[in-house]
Formats: C-alpha cells, sequence, structure tokens
C-alpha cells in the first residue's frame, strides 16, 4: 500500500506554505514562498489575491514534486490562513475588483471611530464577541463597496463575493463551485453573530453589506469538496479543514482542554486560551472568538491579538538594516546585560489588545547615549515579552484561572532568548513543542479527522511532545521595574496620530 499523507496550506501574512505531514505528525516536507506586501499609504497594506493564489498553489505543487509523493497519496487537504484579510471578487470573471485588504491595514480607522461615535460597541462586543476595529474584515469590506468604482451596484446585482483568504483559497481550488468559510474565519469579521451561529443582520443593514456576498460558514472538520482535476493532475483530492491560523494552533497544539492557552509568534502574535462551549464575558481588551467548530459542536476560545511581533524583528533587519539576518537578533540581545533603559514600543500599525489604540503608533523611549544598536535590537525582542504579558495578565484575571504553563509557536519561538525572557517577564514556564509549525498542523489534523486519517483528539495529544522548557529565572525586583518601564512606554506612544490626521 502506498503512504498517504496529508497536505496543510498554511497561507500567512508575509507567506504561503504547503507542508505535508505523515500519520505521527511529522513535517515530511515544506515549500515556502513569499509574496509582495504592498504598502500604498502610511497605514495601508495590500496583498495581491492572484499572487496569494499563485504562490499557494505553487508550494503546493512543489512540496509534491520535491518529496516524490503523487496526488492520489493525499489524503486531504486542510487549510490554514492569515485571518481577516478581505477579498472582493467579481462572480462571473473570479477576479478580484481590488487588491486585498491586510488585517494589518488602518485604512477604515474613521469607519469604526464613526460607529463607536454611535454606540455600536455593546452591540458588536456582545454578537461578534469582538472590538470594533479596522482589524476586522466588515470595515474593510465597506470601504471597499464605498471606494472601488461600480462595486456597490455590483454587489447590490449579486455580481461580487466576499471571502476571507480560505474562502478565496477554496474558491479557487474548486473553480468557484464552494463559496465557503468555517466558524473560526467568520467569527473574525465582526460581522457573524457567534451566539446565533449566522451573519448578524444588524450589521449587514449598518454597514450596508449584502448578504449575497458572504460565504457559507461550514464546520472546521469535514469534507466540503475536492480540488478541481485541473489542478493536480486529474486527481480530484478532497478538501476537509478550515481553521484561521490561530485558531489552528491551539488546535495543533492540542488545547483541548479548556483553560490551556498557546501563543504564536509571527509577524504579529496571538495568546489563545480555550474556555470550551462557554462564550467568557471581557470587557478587558480581549476578544472571543470561535476555536473551532467540530462533531457538531462550536466551542470559543479568548484571544488576545498583538499586531506587530517577529515583524519588529523585520523591521530592524529591512527598514533599519541593524542586522542582516532575523537569527542575528538573539546573538546581539545576549551581548548586553540589559536594556540599558531602552523600550520600544512597536505601534507601527496602531495597538490591538488590550490597548486597542487605532491611532498609537512606533516609538522608541529612554535613549541616552550609552545606548548602541544591541540595545535597540533586545528592545524589540523584550517588546514581543511585554505585550505578551500585557495579554496574559487580563485573560487571566478574565477567565479567573492561573496559567500552570504556556505553549508557544511560531517563527520566532527558535530565539532562546525571547523564549527566556518571556518565561521570566511572565512568571510562567514556556513550553516548546518539537514541531513547531502547529499552525499548519492544526489544520492537517482538522482535514485528517475529517476524512478518518486521525480518529480523534487522543491521537492528536499523543504525537504532542516537548522541544524545551523554559522556566521563570529572574529576580523578582528587576522584572517589575522593567515591566513598569514598559508600561510608562505604552502611555507615551498612545493615541499620537489624532483622527484628523
Ligand atoms: N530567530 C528569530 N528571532 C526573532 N524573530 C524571528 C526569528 N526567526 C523568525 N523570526 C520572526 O518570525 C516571523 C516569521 O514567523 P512565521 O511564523 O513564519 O510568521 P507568519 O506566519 O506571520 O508569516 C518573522 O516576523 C520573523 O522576523
Ligand atoms: O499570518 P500570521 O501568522 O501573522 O497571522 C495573522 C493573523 O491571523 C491575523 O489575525
Amino acid at each position: 500500500m502506498i503512504n498517504k499523507y496529508i497536505l496543510a496550506f498554511d497561507q500567512g501574512t508575509t507567506s504561503s506554505r504547503a507542508i505535508l505531514f505523515d500519520s505521527k505528525a511529522r513535517v515530511v516536507g515544506v515549500a515556502q514562498k513569499e509574496f509582495k506586501q504592498i504598502y500604498p499609504k502610511a497605514g495601508w497594506v495590500e496583498h495581491d489575491p492572484l499572487e496569494i493564489w499563485n504562490t499557494q498553489v505553487t508550494v503546493a505543487k512543489e512540496i509534491l514534486k520535491k518529496t516524490n509523493t503523487k496526488p492520489e497519496q493525499i489524503a486531504a487537504i486542510g487549510i490554514t490562513n492569515q485571518r481577516e484579510t478581505t477579498v472582493v471578487w467579481d462572480k462571473n470573471t473570479g477576479k478580484p475588483i481590488c487588491n486585498a485588504i491586510v488585517w494589518q491595514c488602518r485604512r477604515t480607522a474613521d469607519i469604526c471611530s464613526e460607529l463607536n461615535r454611535k454606540g455600536f460597541q455593546k452591540y458588536i462586543k456582545e454578537n461578534t464577541g469582538l472590538i470594533i476595529d479596522a482589524y476586522f474584515s466588515a470595515t474593510k469590506v465597506k470601504w471597499i463597496l464605498d471606494n472601488i468604482e461600480g462595486a456597490r451596484e455590483k454587489a447590490n446585482r449579486g455580481e461580487l463575493l466576499f471571502g476571507t483568504i480560505d474562502t478565496w483559497l477554496i474558491w479557487n481550488l474548486t473553480k468557484g463551485k464552494l463559496h465557503i468559510t468555517d466558524y473560526s474565519n467568520a467569527s473574525r469579521t465582526m460581522m457573524y453573530n457567534i451566539k446565533k451561529l449566522q451573519w448578524d443582520e444588524n450589521i449587514l443593514e449598518e454597514l450596508d453589506i449584502p448578504y449575497a456576498m458572504l460565504p457559507k460558514v461550514r464546520q472546521s472538520s469535514e469534507v466540503y469538496g475536492v480540488t478541481d482535476r485541473d489542478i493536480f493532475d486529474g486527481v480530484e483530492i478532497p478538501i476537509a479543514g478550515i481553521a484561521g491560523d490561530q485558531q489552528a494552533a491551539l488546535f495543533g497544539q492540542a488545547c483541548f482542554e479548556v483553560g490551556t492557552a498557546k501563543n504564536t509568534y509571527g509577524t504579529g502574535c496571538f495568546l489563545l486560551m480555550n474556555t470550551g462551549e462557554n462564550i467568557v464575558k471581557t470587557d478587558n481588551g480581549l476578544l472571543t472568538t470561535i476555536a473551532w467548530g467540530i462533531n457538531g459542536k462550536v466551542e470559543y476560545a479568548l484571544e488576545g491579538s498583538i499586531f506587530m511581533a517577529g515583524a519588529i524583528v523585520q523591521w530592524l533587519r529591512d527598514e533599519l538594516q541593524l542586522i542582516e539576518d532575523v537569527k542575528e537578533s538573539e546573538h546581539l540581545a545576549t551581548k548586553v546585560e540589559d536594556n540599558n533603559g531602552v523600550y520600544l514600543v512597536p505601534a507601527f500599525v496602531g495597538l490591538g489588545a488590550p490597548y486597542w489604540d487605532m491611532y498609537a503608533r512606533g516609538t522608541i523611549m529612554g535613549l541616552t547615549r550609552g545606548a548602541n544598536k544591541a540595545h535597540i535590537v533586545r528592545a524589540a525582542l523584550e517588546a514581543i515579552a511585554y505585550q505578551t504579558r500585557d495579554v496574559l495578565d487580563t485573560m487571566q484575571q478574565d477567565a479567573k484561572t492561573e496559567l500552570k504553563f504556556l505553549k508557544v509557536d511560531g517563527g520566532a519561538v527558535s530565539n532562546n532568548f525571547l523564549m527566556q525572557f518571556q518565561s521570566d517577564i511572565l512568571n510562567v514556564p514556556v513550553y516548546r513543542p518539537k514541531v513547531t509549525e502547529t499552525t499548519a498542523l492544526g489544520a492537517a489534523y482538522l482535514s485528517g479527522l475529517a476524512v478518518g486519517y486521525w480518529n480523534n483528539k487522543k491521537d492528536i495529544v499523543n504525537n504532542w511532545s516537548i522541544d524545551r522548557v523554559f522556566r521563570p529565572n529572574i529576580d523578582e525586583e528587576v522584572k517589575q521595574k522593567l515591566y513598569k518601564g514598559w508600561k510608562r512606554a505604552v502611555n507615551r506612544a498612545m493615541n499620537w496620530e489624532t483622527e484628523r490626521d
């Protein structure tokens, strides 16, 4: 019998990846392609949807070739994606009517301020679990309909479709047969009612978004359909799992028990805690989100979304050119004894949880003549850990629970300095698993469960194993002083831009 594998598509903010997993959840191979980040104006971020599709399908084909795998050896495809990023395309031509508006894009801040002024905060929080912010898809769709020529008329005639990246990929994989998303992605749009489990008519009406544009919401693990024959050498591969990347990582980290949590360190940082079938009320800057829908049951999570994490290190590399490679950041940070009073507040696209300040901007504070580039690099890494502490403190308070350990994953967890400092500043052990591709793994599990490749969650728990544990090892007084400095620095960064700007 030929070996069967699961193919995961991990469509992230900076790259498209295809990862092949075997039944022990081992990575058989990875193919990855970066794509263009488009910054048309300060605070705006776009992607070309066609480039996203092309890079994703190219890496999928590449990984099959690289590992000598035939399409018929793929038991199922699981899809995970950068969330909230909004694509609107013409149903008849299949062509996007403009670039995708990326989750980080701030162009709809004023639409959000208007919703705030009209007093929609409570309704949005109670029904979508979210905080009104340019981060989520709803105002991005409104912006497209209001600003792209002819869009509103076409939408009213039922000719336009909206989708997050999962929806866009599946539409293309099935040549327009499926226009679907899953609960976890729908819950990030700010127009999905997470209590009633349906698109929210009141929000759609307020933003003037036609219902006909919206995808059908499905479970995160079920066979939705098959890939078009033209894509993988005449073979139809089942598409059987969908989840937003952060929820997929929660699944891949086997955080199935209520109160277990993971933090993913990629472009941003996303800390999610499983709250089971309960919607935990939070008024302190966290989000309530759908973790996944599986076997007819929907489970929820609390989320702290941090917009800039690993991306700060890329900025040090690409814009300041302080380092040549992101890996160098660890060496530089450990070359100095401490941050020398330097704080970097990475509010480049505003601040997410728990501050939610669309008008905050990046700052470097506490510079003196003694500050050198190693201090700035260290401050950048420390900022990732401080932001995580801000979120975790709030989460423990809201969920009325104390975390015993934090599971971590994502590109930046290879940085040992960052992981140790994270444990120090949280005062919680940090568990780094052997497979840190947990986002892709989560999508693989969701699809594998749907086709019987894996039997149940127990298989997943058994596959999870630790690479290294980082334990708190810092003087209490030093820790407190450091964190206090961070809080002061954040204060200075907040509200830098104003609505008028
Ligand atoms: N050794 C490292 N130290 C610090 N940051 C790192 C390191 N390796 C990778 N990163 C950061 O991790 C991010 C990439 O992680 P990844 O999980 O691939 O992100 P995404 O899915 O958001 O594209 C980049 O922002 C990069 O700067
Ligand atoms: O592409 P990532 O991994 O940074 O994830 C982006 C998030 O899904 C945004 O909500």
